[in-house]
């Protein structure tokens, strides 16, 4: 392996598109976890465990975040979405926290895409919005004062649903985490709002590459009606269904390695709809950056090494490695 050119050496790492078959499930499998009864119901704990092991995602219903703001979260991330290109690049100016992106959501805070020739650009425009620094974003526009405020109230929610799931994960693992904030760190909590154009055109690419997410915790609320995430299960390509009301959350690496890979951290893609375009608003949490964390197949590391090696290879080979970098050797 060593004889080969570095850019070769790493496409023997697994790339999960590359072995699948392209089955489309009508129906939507998911398992559906209750959050209120999660703590209380010894069943229900049973399947968000099995959710864990064997999907790294699940549907969450009775999350408490009321359906209000689901659906205005989505109608003004529409309307901020519909300004112009200048507008919405002029609005992220490098004073506010918030960054406006296309084509790469990880990598480039100033927005540009990456042209590496190997990596496939993503059909996805975005904000990506620190939770914790929200409270100095500043704009003229009288829209995104209320925009915030939503963003202020739902990241509230969210962090505290990503804590009660960790919590409860972390027990049934039996994990002694000291402490579990270190793990799974509240101030990290991300925003990103996206927007898929539709194309009816199937070699145009997709909205967002095959990958798994770097977090600890990834919390979606897609837009009714309009489908494009896909996940793999079993080899198979699933769609995610939009069903109002219902969160979908997955795990991720940060999840897989803390877990010692008894979870997983899910594979999925976005495919742009046919017909319209798709409005997403992904929450992420991650593990507090220097904190070291120690599993019996990878190395230790901090999430800021991670995400250094996620951003090096997706430079130079194009696309991320992840966790498989870490494992010992
Ligand atoms: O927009 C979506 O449905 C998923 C986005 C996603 O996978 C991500 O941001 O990591
Ligand atoms: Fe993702």
């Amino acid at each position: 392996m060593e004889s080969y050119p570095p850019i070769l050496r790493h496409s023997q790492h697994h790339h999960p598109q590359d072995s699948v078959d392209l089955i489309h499930e009508e129906s939507d499998p998911l398992p559906v976890i209750d959050l209120q009864s999660l703590t209380q119901d010894m069943n229900m704990n049973k399947l968000f465990e099995e959710a864990c092991k064997h999907w790294g995602l699940f549907r969450l219903v009775n999350h408490g975040v009321p359906s209000t703001l689901l659906t205005q979260l989505q109608d003004q991330a529409k309307q901020l979405f519909s300004l112009s290109f200048e507008s919405k690049q002029a609005l992220c100016s490098t004073a506010n926290p918030v960054t406006y992106f296309w084509g790469t959501p990880a990598l480039s805070p100033s927005g540009t895409a990456l042209t590496k020739a190997s990596q496939r650009i993503n059909r996805v425009e975005g904000f990506n919005i620190p939770l914790c620094k929200l409270s100095q974003f500043q704009s003229q526009l009288p829209q995104l004062h209320s925009f915030r405020l939503l963003l202020l109230e739902y990241g509230e929610c969210l962090s505290r649903i990503a804590t009660t799931l960790f919590q409860v994960m972390v027990k049934n693992l039996d994990l002694n985490l000291q402490p579990s904030s270190s793990y799974m760190a509240e101030n990290t909590g991300m925003l990103r709002v996206y927007r898929y154009p539709n194309c009816s055109n199937s070699n145009v690419g997709l909205g967002m590459e095959v990958h798994t997410d770097s977090s600890v915790l990834s919390i979606l609320n897609q837009e009714n009606e309009v489908s494009g995430l896909e996940v793999l299960k079993d080899h198979r390509w699933l769609t995610v269904k939009p069903i109002s009301n219902t969160l979908i959350v997955n795990l991720g690496d940060m999840m897989q390695a803390i877990s010692d890979d008894k979870y997983k951290s899910v594979t999925h893609r976005v495919k742009l709809n046919n017909h319209k375009e798709r409005i997403s608003v992904c929450y992420f949490v991650f593990p507090e950056e220097d904190h070291e964390i120690k599993s019996s197949k990878y190395r230790p590391f901090t999430y800021s090494e991670f995400r250094a090696q996620v951003q090096q290879d997706t430079k130079t080979i194009g696309y991320k490695v992840g966790l498989p970098r870490f494992e010992h050797t």
